[in-house]
């Protein structure tokens, strides 16, 4: 199933920031989002994400089927790295944790406090979480945040083969990920339209 954005306004502190935003993105496709600081890609995730309702437009193919990753990480910290996986395998009932752990390298770790980890271990755990989900459409708000180069490429290996299984991804990020296989949507500023100036407006109030 498509995940299909009409004609999109998405507001953040009651202001428009994005607008007239529309796009298709089939099972396997991934898109990238790029603009710069503060244009407006978190809310748009947030929107898709179902954690803030649109402005205006549409929405289709997101619901229960979006495994949103935002700039926190989400995890227990009194939990182990093991116990935080398969507590997120219970919530949404998808099972095994193992090809997770694989998939970013948390076997050594899978017994550490998860408040115990670095940054970059934290959002590998972070990420590895969307695995457990079985949701097929990734969003995911700068996903390499504190990770090293090699955590990068694992990360676009799990993208890879999330896309080869038919699931799509939404990705906002400063970085290349190497994905060539993305597309790229880059945000344009929204233009404010000001009401205007009656004739007998007062200058002497400028
Ligand atoms: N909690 C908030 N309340 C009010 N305005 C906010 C809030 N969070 C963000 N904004 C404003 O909304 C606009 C869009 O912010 P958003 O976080 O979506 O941008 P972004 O493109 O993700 O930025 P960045 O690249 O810095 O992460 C910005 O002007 C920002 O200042």
């Amino acid at each position: 199933m498509d995940l299909r954005v009409s004609d999109l306004t998405v507001a953040r502190g009651g202001l428009p920031v994005l607008s007239g935003l529309s796009f298709v993105l089939e099972p396997g496709g991934a898109l990238i989002l790029r603009g710069p600081n503060g244009i407006g890609k978190t809310t748009l995730l947030r929107t898709i994400a179902g954690l803030q309702p649109p402005v205006a437009g549409r929405i289709e193919g997101a619901e229960d089927r979006v495994a949103y990753a935002a700039h926190a990480d989400g995890l227990k910290p009194t939990l182990s790295v093991s116990e935080n996986l398969t507590f997120w395998a219970r919530v949404f009932g998808a099972g095994d944790i193992g090809s997770a752990l694989d998939a970013f390298e948390l076997g050594a770790l899978a017994h550490r406090a998860a408040g115990s980890l670095s940054a970059g271990q934290k959002r590998r755990l972070g990420l590895a979480r969307l695995l457990v989900t079985g949701r097929s459409v990734w969003v995911l708000d700068e996903p390499t945040v504190s990770l090293d180069t090699h955590a990068v490429g694992l990360f676009a290996e799990a993208v890879r083969a999330h896309l080869a299984w038919g699931g799509l991804a939404l990705i906002a990020t400063h970085i290349d990920l190497g994905l060539s296989e993305a597309g790229v949507l880059e945000l344009a500023p929204f233009k404010t339209v000001l009401a205007p100036v009656s004739d007998d407006f007062d200058e002497a109030f400028l």
